[in-house]
């Protein structure tokens, strides 16, 4: 264990005091003389040199004796100021506590940053606008969060980043900057640099490409989720990272599934899913930190790719079917999955950060809006394009997951907490993504 990682502060102090006590004599024991006072002269030099390095030890054991007591002091005083928190942040909702203050005011933050820190950490009032940046913002959603964020917080505000080379487009429509999650500094030094207030964390590997190479995903997700954790921790962040459908496993339960189940995921991606939902909770209970999740299910997209998911073939068949009348479909006719709308994801993000706490009972929450079939999917592309013609050549890797997926997910507490409500249900979402191909396919043939 890294001696800055947050793990290294869970031992418990008492059981340092224990090993301190060990050390120390416990009996009242009688100082020895000071070297050249009580060994003067010739033949008493040799037994002058004994002494002298008796009381050198006697010296260190009371130097010990007073750190160790120092240490005690200063444990009984955090303890005492934690039971304070606790009791001003008990929650009735879930019986949670929640720290009042900053982490940093404990002592105690994830990487030790000093007291003096204060000044990076950027707060904002309501009546001011966030400043926010995405990671991973290159992929399917976070160029549309970007447009979103951007019209709601200014332009400006809004800071796009990824290890990739941004498109023309991208890079004239606001800021982006090159952020590597798996560099701590460089991090540090966007949020410090920027006044960050607002961290949408959405860079990942997901489903399927995270099988295909599990150790960079592990790094990616995993590795790579602790700097954001950390980073959000010390300079007072609010934090979103999206979870998914794939945090769930073959022992859940799959239709419906509610928040709160067993969650055995079998790919890297769920597992590191899980994680960062689990390590957000802990550094919200632990530090204070602002972490906020919503499981996502698939999201359907018109204008951006999919990274490599096992949902991937419900953005692909509008694109093939507008484009060619036709579609290979790598999941199996009825292997049913939750689906979503990018426009009802993002406004989904966007709601739970604006979300007042109190009204949050979770950190962590389902949202869903359709469950469709790939068979079920083409005969709602059917009414558009009479002669869609579908077919299926199954991808062993991707049925598998799928078949250890949810069918249905439960958002009631979303709902119920902060009003989440989807717009998009299957016959709307065929309609706008067919249109949109529609017009793609009609400018391109035109040209
Ligand atoms: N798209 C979906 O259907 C879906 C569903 C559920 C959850 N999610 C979650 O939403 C988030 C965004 O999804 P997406 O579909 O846009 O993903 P994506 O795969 O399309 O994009 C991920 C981005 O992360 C970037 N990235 C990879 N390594 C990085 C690193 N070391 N540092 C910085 N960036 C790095 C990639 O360059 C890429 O642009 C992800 O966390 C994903 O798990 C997506
Ligand atoms: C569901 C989601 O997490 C992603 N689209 C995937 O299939 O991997």
């Amino acid at each position: 264990m890294r001696a800055d990682s947050p793990g290294a502060l869970t031992v418990p102090e008492s059981s340092l005091r224990g090993a301190c006590a060990a050390r120390l004599p416990r009996r009242r024991a009688v100082p020895p003389p000071r070297p050249g006072i009580g060994a003067p002269g010739g033949a008493a030099r040799d037994k002058g040199a004994g002494v002298g390095l008796r009381w050198v030890c006697w010296q260190l054991r009371l130097w010990v004796r007073s750190l160790s007591e120092v240490r005690r002091k200063v444990f009984e005083k955090k303890m005492l100021f934690i039971r304070m928190l606790r009791r001003v942040g008990q929650s009735p909702a879930c019986g949670c506590w929640t720290p009042v203050l900053p982490v940093r005011f404990l002592g105690i933050s994830p990487r030790q940053i000093p007291a003096d820190a204060n000044f990076h950490s950027a707060s904002f009032s309501d009546t001011d606008h966030p400043r926010v940046l995405i990671t991973g913002g290159l992929g399917q959603l976070g160029v549309g969060l970007a447009n979103l964020l951007r019209k709601r917080f200014g332009k400006d505000n809004v800071i796009l980043s990824d290890i990739r080379k941004p498109p023309d487009h991208v890079f004239h429509s606001g800021p982006f900057i090159y952020s590597d999650i798996l560099d701590y500094k460089n991090l540090r030094e966007i949020v410090v640099n920027n006044r960050i207030t607002w961290l949408f964390h959405y860079s990942a590997l997901l489903s399927a490409i995270g099988e295909a190479n599990v150790s960079l995903a592990r790094a990616v997700n995993i590795t790579g989720l602790h700097n954001i954790l950390d980073v959000a921790a010390e300079h007072n962040l609010r934090l979103f990272v999206p979870s998914t459908i794939g945090a769930f496993g073959p022992t859940s339960p799959r239709n419906p599934t509610p928040d709160l189940c067993i969650q055995r995921p079998r790919t890297i991606y769920g597992v590191s899913k899980v994680h960062a939902e689990l390590m957000g909770e802990y550094y919200h209970y632990r530090y204070g930190l602002d972490f906020r999740c919503l499981r996502y299910p698939g999201i359907i997209s018109a204008d951006s790719q999919p990274g490599g998911g096992t949902t991937d073939y419900a953005v692909q068949i509008f694109h093939d079917a507008a484009k060619h009348g036709k579609f290979e479909c790598n999941l199996e006719a009825r292997t049913r999955l939750p689906m979503m709308y990018i426009d009802d994801c993002l406004r989904a993000t966007l709601e739970v950060m604006e979300a007042p706490a109190e009204s949050l009972s979770m950190r962590t929450y389902n949202v869903s809006a359709m469950s469709f079939t790939p068979e079920e999917l083409a005969q709602e592309v059917l009414k558009h394009v009479p002669e869609f013609q579908i077919t299926y050549n199954v991808d062993a890797v991707r049925q598998a997951i799928a078949d250890s997926w949810p069918m249905k997910f439960d958002d009631s507490n979303a709902r119920k907490d902060w009003g989440w409500k989807h717009d998009f249900d299957l016959p709307e979402l065929v309609t706008t993504m067919l249109n949109f191909h529609g017009s793609e396919t009609r400018v391109a043939q035109a040209n």
